[in-house]
């Protein structure tokens, strides 16, 4: 299995240009199994979830072509992804594909909406709570789908068209969104979902349904209305700029006091995140074409609660926390999306940090400085905060399970690397 071995304590400088969004790009890659024409997404990051989804489409039927420089070429732009569901040949989403990525649960919607059924075993991903998908559940059957649980298996069928109708969703749940938006593109009538997520993936999907034919108002906002076509066409689509990437370099720039422009990112789509950054006493201005991260004063603890978009996002948790070791002062740092979302404060100890876990909440003492050691990655983010923690460690610092981080950040240590990170990967 690969490591990643940092030498930490230099101070990063230089351009990193933001990837297109794992999270918008995986729901994308999903809407195209609501069309028979080709959609094509331009500015799709590298990435083992993306391609791990191309072949959970492949197996349902959808050709895949993919233009672009492969991993580890040297080149700045996305990969463009070609997808065509010309024919749906397989309804079932197996256990052995689901369990390795919880999006490709969103195939749940589009399968349904246009083969009449779907079967799609209930999803993994990252072990960070138990992540349940009533809602998802509940929505469709707003829609009139019928839905049975069997062996680990959601089998959803609908009668002859589903049927616009009013979704409440209890809970902003982003992947409960994304499939009561993929359902009710195709049903027959209008749908209005009520505390939708607002999170800018959701807008992304809505934006590129809208450019394959579908008719929704209110994107952006916490109630989106639908009113459902028979069918959708083609389309061509730019993924979003990855605003948990932005936030986590701009982190690491924070805390080895660098200056690193944030090539393609975007201020807005960070709100409360961006809040946060700038109350450590890290500086970030917009500039033509990116943000600007740069830190020359002390760092200051701040006390953040994770909340969906636009509060500080559930997938910043963990970076923030490990730029707040070092910090002046005691941070509190409040998870409330996910119940174990925790497991790098063990790791981020044997650092040298000074954590406190109190039920949903971590104490974090300002410590003067981190030291390198052997740390395990246990999930996508925490991974990524033990390496902003490693930059900082005097000495070397080495990172098991980095598949956790190849599913999530394209190219890592060859972007830090350009701003004069001392990091590599081993291979074993
Ligand atoms: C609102 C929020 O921050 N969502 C995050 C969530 O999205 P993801 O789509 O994975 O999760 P949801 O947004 O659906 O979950 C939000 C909350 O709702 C609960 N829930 C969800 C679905 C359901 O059917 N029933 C239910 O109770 C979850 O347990 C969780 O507490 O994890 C992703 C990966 O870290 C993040 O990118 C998203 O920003
Ligand atoms: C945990 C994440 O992904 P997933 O929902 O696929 O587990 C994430 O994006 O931080």
């Amino acid at each position: 299995m690969d490591r990643i071995r940092i030498v930490g304590g230099e101070r990063l400088t230089g351009t990193i240009r933001i990837s297109g969004a794992k999270n918008a790009a995986l729901p994308l890659m999903i809407a195209s199994l609501l069309t028979d024409e080709t959609l094509t997404l331009h500015g799709m990051p590298r990435l083992a979830d993306v391609a791990l989804l191309a072949r959970i489409l492949g197996n349902h039927g959808v050709d895949v072509t993919i233009a672009g420089k492969r991993a580890g070429q040297d080149s700045n732009d996305g990969q463009t992804y070609k997808l065509t569901a010309a024919e749906i040949v397989d309804t079932t989403a197996p256990y052995e594909m689901v369990a390795r990525m919880r999006a490709s649960f969103w195939v749940l919607a589009p399968i349904l909406a246009r083969c009449g059924e779907a079967k799609v075993s209930l999803p993994g991903g990252c072990a960070i709570g138990t992540r349940p998908v009533d809602l998802h559940l509940v929505a469709l059957e707003a829609l009139g789908a019928d839905i049975e649980l069997d062996a680990g298996y959601v089998i959803a069928k609908r009668p002859r068209a589903l049927k616009g109708a009013r979704i409440h969703l209890e809970k902003v749940s982003v992947g409960a969104t994304h499939n009561a938006l993929m359902a009710a593109v195709l049903a027959e009538g209008d749908t209005e979902i009520v505390n939708a997520a607002r999170e800018p993936e959701v807008g992304d999907l809505a934006a590129c349904l809208v450019a394959m034919g579908a008719k929704i108002e209110g994107i952006g906002t916490s109630t989106l209305q639908i009113q459902g076509v028979p069918s959708l066409h083609g389309a061509a689509h730019r993924v979003l700029p990855d605003r948990i990437e932005t936030g986590t370099y701009a982190m690491a720039a924070a805390i080895t006091g660098g200056d690193i422009f944030l090539e393609g990112a975007r201020a807005e789509l960070l709100q409360e995140a961006l809040v946060a950054l700038r109350s450590t006493g890290v500086e970030v201005y917009e500039e033509e074409g990116g943000l600007r991260v740069s830190r020359t004063g002390s760092l200051e603890a701040v006390s953040v609660e994770t909340q969906p978009f636009p509060g500080f996002p559930t997938d910043l948790q963990a970076q923030l926390m490990a730029l707040m070791c070092t910090a002046k002062g005691v941070s509190e740092v409040r998870e409330t999306i996910f119940e174990n979302r925790f497991m790098h404060v063990q790791e981020l100890a044997r650092l040298g940090a000074r954590i406190d876990l109190r039920g949903d909440t971590a104490l974090v003492h300002g410590v003067s400085g981190l030291r390198g050691a052997p740390v395990m990655a246990t999930d996508l983010r925490a991974s990524v905060s033990l390496i902003i923690a490693g930059l900082a460690a005097q000495g070397e610092t080495t990172i098991g399970r980095v598949y956790h981080l190849d599913r999530g950040f394209d190219r890592l240590e060859e972007k830090l690397r350009k701003c004069g990170a001392q990091i590599d990967r081993i291979a074993g």
